[in-house]
């Protein structure tokens, strides 16, 4: 038998909001009683909130930075240490998000260094990998998938996969509204789950959690998470709405 992967969902603020509207949010969290039984919950606000959100969101619900850098401090001008999550009582990091690669020119393997460091400093990762609408089109994902895949296996032990959940995040669906099929994400999911089957092992393809972002909302929430495969969502835009807590509820 099986244990059954528990549903994750995260929220990704992006460079968005202000102490005020923060504080509207983290209300709404905190009064709308999620189901933390069943559902893991992380939101990761802007760096100069993460103290302010960690201090006011109810403990049960996570918080995650939006990047973190491969070194424990120094000379390295606008960067956040793991070292700071963990004295601030927090836990995860993203990794790899699209726009950290297409802005900011950051590799698979830059991607896969920095996710092994904040590993090693004990920090659990949400790392985000996913297409291109041209790689789309030519009919490359599967192998944009390997290659985003392949350095995050080189680099990790079996353990590490423990505190690693996947985010598939099609670019061509993140910011746009056209959210990827149910099909079309089961299907990129399937594909990653049984990459790492073969080139990581069973056990790790089977308990990693494998969430899907882009254009998930409220609305659309419901028949992806019904897929056998999607394990969750990593959500940007309806993440600043009170709409979140509906998408934290997509598969009770
Ligand atoms: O980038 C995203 C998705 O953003 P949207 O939900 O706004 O498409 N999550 O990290």
């Amino acid at each position: 038998t099986t244990t059954p992967r528990k549903f994750f969902v995260g929220g990704n603020w992006k460079m968005n909001g202000s102490t005020k509207s923060i504080q509207t949010l983290v209300d709404t969290l905190n009064k709308a009683h999620l189901p933390v039984e069943q559902v893991d919950v992380v939101v990761a606000p802007p760096a100069p909130y993460l103290a302010l959100v960690r201090s006011t969101l109810d403990s049960k619900l996570g918080v995650s930075a939006q990047n973190v850098y491969a070194a424990k401090s120094g000379a390295f001008t606008g960067e956040t240490s793991p070292l700071f999550l963990k004295d601030l009582d927090i836990h995860w990091t993203l990794t790899g998000h699209s726009e950290r690669r297409q802005y900011f020119r950051e590799s698979s393997e830059y991607v896969a260094e920095k996710t092994k460091f904040a590993l090693d400093q004990g920090l659990s990762v949400i790392a985000c990998i996913g297409e291109s609408l041209i790689e789309r089109e030519t009919g490359a994902t599967n192998a944009v998938l390997a290659s985003q895949l392949e350095p995050l296996a080189a680099a990790l032990t079996a353990a590490d996969w423990a505190r690693v959940v996947l985010a598939y995040e099609p670019v061509w669906a993140i910011g746009t509204g056209k959210v990827a099929t149910p099909a079309q994400a089961q299907d990129a999911h399937k594909y990653i789950r049984s990459w790492l089957a073969k080139h990581v092992s069973p056990a790790v393809a089977q308990a990693t959690r494998i969430i899907y972002g882009g254009s998930v909302t409220a609305g659309n929430c419901g028949e992806l998470a019904r897929m056998g495969d999607i394990d969750g969502f990593l959500v940007g835009g309806a993440s600043l709405k009170p709409e979140f807590t509906q998408i934290v509820k997509a598969r009770l």
